[in-house]
């Protein structure tokens, strides 16, 4: 079977890191602008980035409703950070009026680890992962709450956050809190591509 098309959500956020992270694991990788770039793709990365000027410049550029239209027919989709929030069902501390795609039962709260920790980087167990997963925090949401088909796959392991969602599952769609893109671990797109080819 050919490989995979996934697109990367390219109207605001870091789009080359995580279409380095893709074509390293050998799939087709695009940035999406366009509800004709969204059609091609098998699977789609939401980026991190600022939530709110995601979610404006997608219905400016009239790809709102398509992406909801496809999340909705089962298209596989992964949220980093921003992204993550971009996917949540419902919102703590969003901007007032802040739309989100939707699709994962949960609820994520913003910018949640507040300004001492506001960036930071830890090493944290994955879901099926032998070693632990490096992960970058820049000004990242936590999930406060999952609904009953969602699977956490990690949590924060010492600190102040301990014990909090920073990682989840449910059906085709995943999110992280932290950035997978960055440094040359691909373990987590690994696993996200893994998903795209079985609902293939
Ligand atoms: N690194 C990120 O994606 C930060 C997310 C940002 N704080 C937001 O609310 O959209």
């Amino acid at each position: 079977m050919p490989s995979p098309t996934i697109g990367v959500f390219a109207l605001q956020g870091d789009v080359r890191e995580h279409l380095v992270a893709l074509r390293s694991l050998g799939v087709d990788a695009i940035a999406v602008r366009r509800p004709v770039e969204l059609d091609a793709c098998d699977g789609l990365v939401l980026p991190g980035g600022e939530s709110t000027t995601m979610a404006k410049l997608a219905r400016t550029f009239e790809l709102l409703e398509p992406l909801r239209e496809r999340i909705r027919q089962g298209m596989p989709a992964f949220g980093t950070c921003a992204g993550m929030i971009l996917l949540a069902d419902r919102l703590e501390d969003g901007a007032p009026g802040q739309e989100t795609l939707g699709g994962l039962d949960i609820t994520v709260r913003r910018n949640a680890f507040g300004r001492q920790v506001d960036s930071f980087e830890g090493d944290l167990d994955f879901d099926g992962f032998d070693a632990p997963v490096h992960a970058v925090f820049i000004r990242a949401p936590w999930v406060e709450a999952v609904g009953p088909g969602v699977e956490t796959l990690a949590t924060v392991p010492s600190g102040p956050a301990v014990g909090r969602i920073v990682a989840v599952r449910q059906g085709q769609l995943m999110a992280t809190s932290f950035h997978p893109e960055v440094g040359t671990d691909h373990r987590v797109h690994g696993t996200f591509v893994d998903l795209v080819r079985q609902a293939r």
